[in-house]
Parts: structure tokens; sequence; C-alpha cells
């Protein structure tokens, strides 16, 4: 149970979700009951599908998939038809997919979308590709009930500012492999991945209408912080410029970009090399690597959550909300 056991205990770590509940529910006792709700569906859901509780190596997700091999934690967006937005459930699976892959033998842990072979009657390399997002973000219907009123946001702002702290205390290389446009949190997470392949399809956004919710100072300070170019980002941020996958390697949220003829057999080829490298010493490098950036990630990841959860014009996003989600119904 969240609230049982001594208070006097030390923070417990990103991954360790147990005593982190324990000291969130005492901390947060107005909130308990949204969190247990939450909690509760989550494990029914869990409970359901037979496996994944947050102590179980083995994971099946309808739309988050996980496998390994090759030294390579693959953990897979497949929730095509939705753009691959993210759902409260896939927050939950993609934690706990991090938290399995922290610890598991792989070297490597890769994020990217499923692959859905397009059969048409030409032979364009474009035929075949998946033809949808990496991801269009959060889930829009996350934040809204059936009648259309904002619920839950001290929770959503909860749970994101967790799920972004998993990205960046990950412990292992970590890398995005971006094979179709990226929108909010999914532009703001590669700014915490250690590579970001993408395909010359591939264009990132901070979504272009008036829903945004997520504040992108994380990502702000990332593509700001060395190479002067606060004005574009500012650009892309504010006004909700979508930059090309070219624009986005100028501004350093990209590795690399490749053709979309070649990129998955260069990009997968390229990151089984990898896996055979010393993985020991891979992870020691990049937790020197992030050492002094990662106290001032959590500082502002705290700071946007607790922005979305206190100062969101609740006005302005339940309008933008509700003209999304009715958007069929007029056509
Ligand atoms: C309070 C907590 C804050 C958490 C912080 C995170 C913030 C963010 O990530 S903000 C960004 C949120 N994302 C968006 O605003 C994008 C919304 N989606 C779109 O603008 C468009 O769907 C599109 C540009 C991504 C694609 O447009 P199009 O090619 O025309 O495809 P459809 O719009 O018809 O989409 C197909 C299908 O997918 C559903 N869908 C797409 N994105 C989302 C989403 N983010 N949330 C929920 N549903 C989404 C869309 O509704 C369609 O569904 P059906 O109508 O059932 O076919």
């Amino acid at each position: 149970m969240a609230t049982e056991g001594p208070c006097n205990m030390p923070k417990p770590g990103v991954f360790d979700f147990g005593n982190k509940a324990k000291q969130d529910a005492r901390k947060e006792t107005a909130r308990q009951n949204h969190v247990a709700r939450l909690s509760s569906l989550s494990s029914s859901k869990a409970s359901s599908q037979g496996k994944h509780g947050a102590d179980e190596k083995a994971q099946e997700s309808k739309n988050i998939l996980v496998s390994s091999e090759d030294g390579i934690t693959k953990i897979t967006f497949n929730r095509p038809a939705k753009k691959n937005a993210i759902s409260l459930q896939m927050y939950f699976d993609i934690m706990l997919a991090l938290k399995n892959a922290s610890t598991d033998n792989s070297v490597i842990t890769v994020f990217t979308v499923l692959l859905r072979r397009i059969s048409v009657m030409c032979h364009h390399p474009w035929s075949r590709r998946t033809g949808d997002y990496y991801s269009s973000g959060n889930d829009l219907k996350n934040s809204i009930n059936d009648a259309g009123e904002i619920q839950d946001i001290a929770i959503s702002a909860k749970r994101l500012r967790e799920f972004v702290d998993c990205f960046i205390d990950f412990p292992k290389p970590l890398v995005a492999v971006v094979n179709g446009p990226a929108v909010g949190i999914a532009v703001t997470l590669l700014g915490l991945f250690d590579a970001v392949y993408a395909s010359d399809r591939c264009n990132v956004s901070y979504s272009i209408h008036p829903s945004r919710s997520d504040l992108g100072s994380l990502l702000f300070l990332y593509v700001s912080k060395d190479n002067g170019l606060r004005q574009e980002a500012a650009e892309m941020l504010l006004f909700g410029k979508k930059l090309t996958a070219r624009e986005a390697w100028a501004q350093g949220l990209v590795t690399e970009v490749f053709p979309e003829s070649t990129f998955e057999t260069e990009v997968w080829t390229r990151l089984k090399t990898y896996a055979k490298l010393p993985p020991n010493a891979m992870r020691v490098s990049k937790e020197l690597i992030r050492k002094h950036e990662k106290q001032k990630l959590h500082t502002v990841n705290a700071e946007e959550c607790a922005a979305i959860r206190e100062r969101l014009p609740i006005e302005e996003y339940t309008n933008a909300l509700r003209n999304f989600l009715s958007r069929k119904a007029k056509l």
C-alpha cells in the first residue's frame, strides 16, 4: 500500500516505483484518490493482460511492444491508427519498459515505430514505408472526459514528470530511430536521447494546433544551450513552426539524417555494431557525460510540470481540445 512504511527514508531512485509511490502519497494526500484510481486502472488492465506488474521482466502491451535481440532492447510505438499518440496506459508501459531495460542484458535501448509494409502497385521506396507518425505526442483524450470537461491535470502533470525523469536518468545508451513526424512530448524526449537518427521524411513540431500543453522548456534548454539557437528554438516552441529533419539536425536535436530509402538498413546495421561495444565503459561514459546537466534537467522538468498543473490556461486548453476532438464530426 502506497501510504504505509516509515517516512524518514532517502529519496527513492526514479526507477524505484514502490518507494517513490509511498513518498509521493504522503506528500500529496489531496491527490491520493486520483492516484489510487489511476493505479487500479493500470493494474486491473495489467492483470487482465496476464503480465506486467512493475517487478516483472516480461511485458505485454498492445500499443508499446518490447523486444530484445543482438544486444538491443527495442521499445516500439504501435498505435498507428492514432498516429502513435501516447495514452495514459502507454505512459505506464514505457516507464515499465525503461525500468526493465535499465537492468536487462541489453547494451543499447532503442525507441522506434512499427514499420507497416504497405502493398501498392509501384516500386517507389515510399510505397513500402509505414506512412505514419513516429508519435503525435500526448493523447489529447488523456485529460478530457466524455462530457468535454478537463480532468486530472494534476495527475497528468505528475505522471509526465515521472515519465520524463525516467528518460533523464536512464543509465544505458538511449537511441531514437525516428522514421516519421514527431509532435509535442515526443519531440521534447528527443533532447534526452544519446543519439537521434531520423529519416528525411521526419519532421518535428510543437503541435500545430493550440491545445499544446507541453511547455517546451526542457527542449529549449537542450537546443539552445551551447549553440546560440535561441530564436530558432523559440520560433518552434512559441509559434509551432515545424522543422524538417535537416533543420532539426541544424538545431542539434537530430544526430544524423538518412534518406528514407536506406534508413532502416543503415541505422540498424550501425546500432548492431554499437551494441557490440563494451557495455560498462558506455555506461560510465554516459554517467560522466550527463552528470552535470542531470540536476538542471530535473529542475526544469519539475518547473515545467508545476506550470502545467498550476498555470495552464484551462479555457484556451479546453476549447482547443474540444475543437480537435470534434473535427471529424464537423466534416
Ligand atoms: C496535461 C498533460 C500534458 C502532457 C504534455 C504533452 C504535451 C504534448 O505532447 S502536446 C502535443 C499533443 N499533440 C497534438 O496536439 C497533435 C494532435 N494531432 C494532430 O494535430 C493531428 O492528428 C496530426 C497533425 C498529428 C495528424 O493529422 P492527420 O494526418 O490529419 O490525421 P488525423 O488527425 O486524422 O489523426 C488520425 C487519428 O489519430 C488521432 N490522433 C492523432 N493525434 C492524436 C493525439 N495527439 N491525441 C489523440 N488522438 C490523436 C485523431 O484523432 C484521429 O483519430 P480518429 O478520428 O479516431 O480517426
